[in-house]
């Protein structure tokens, strides 16, 4: 694990453990033998009002890359099954498969879509706030939006994918990884539509059985306490590159 805080990216890039290549070769064509071409996925985690949706974009736009926000398809599922059934924990419910059987949720820049109705400011309302801890813990659920965001990152090639768990189970291969944090007065700030809801929701995701909020171990640590999001997105577009020729 890194911290980008106060060395040069070469100093960084030198100690970050190489655990897969981070580029994929995909064949497209019908014949299986068309073109080979590269993918580079940058995965950004951490928990909520870190900043993971801001850096991701301004990165992806600095690297002229797509980024996917995968929490979408939290909220999109949460949105979608709290008017159906209430998933336990454990509970790896044929209610739930059935539910992911019989609709189609996708997620396309900042909106989600439940068959094909785009879902914006429902994301952010009292009823997902009340049960996207839970939604998000159950493994069935789980499975499902890992089909999803796979296939995403698949189709995207080359992109910026931030959430919870994406350096360590969506993506490991990823090139490069960052685990944003903040001090928790400043996601607090960020975030005062919240409140102390985040706290229940960081505890909640940290400490889930399945796929849990944690540092992947060859992830760089980001503090978004203080710094500008210029400097920021500079010195990890630079780790970015370095980690890109390494490969
Ligand atoms: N370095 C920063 N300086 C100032 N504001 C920031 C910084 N990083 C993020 N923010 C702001 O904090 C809020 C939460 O950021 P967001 O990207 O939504 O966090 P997350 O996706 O991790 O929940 C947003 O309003 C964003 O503009
Ligand atoms: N890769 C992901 C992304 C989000 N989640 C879950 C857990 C999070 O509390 C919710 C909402 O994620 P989202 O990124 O929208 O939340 P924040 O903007 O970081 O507060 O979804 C997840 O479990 N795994």
């Amino acid at each position: 694990m890194g911290s980008i805080a106060a060395v040069s990216p070469a100093i960084l890039a030198a100690g970050i453990r190489k655990v897969g290549s981070g580029l994929h070769a995909t064949h497209s064509g019908n014949s299986g033998i068309g073109v080979v071409t590269m993918s580079l996925v940058v995965a950004i985690d951490g928990p909520g009002g870190s900043g993971k949706s801001t850096v991701a974009y301004r990165l992806a736009a600095m690297l002229l890359l797509p980024m996917l926000s995968t929490g979408l398809y939290f909220r999109t599922v949460a949105w979608g099954l709290s008017s159906v059934v209430l998933p336990d924990q454990d509970d790896d419910t044929a209610d739930i498969n059935d539910w992911f059987d019989h609709h189609e949720v996708a997620v396309e820049g900042q909106v989600g879509l439940l068959d094909g109705r785009a879902l914006d400011e429902e994301l952010r309302s009292k009823r997902v706030q009340e049960v996207l801890a839970q939604v998000s813990a159950n493994p069935t659920v789980r499975r499902r939006i890992l089909e999803l965001e796979r296939a995403e990152i698949a189709k995207l090639g080359s992109c910026v994918v931030e959430g919870r768990d994406i350096g360590s189970v969506v993506w490991p291969d990823a090139v490069c990884k960052f685990y944003l944090v903040a001090r928790l007065k400043v996601r607090l700030e960020r975030r005062p539509e919240e409140g102390l809801q985040l706290l229940d929701r960081d505890l909640k995701d940290t400490t889930r059985y399945h796929a849990p909020l944690k540092v992947a171990e060859d992830a760089f640590v980001v503090d978004n306490s203080d710094e500008s999001l210029d400097v920021l997105i500079a010195r990890m577009g630079d780790l970015v590159k370095l980690r890109a020729k390494s490969c």
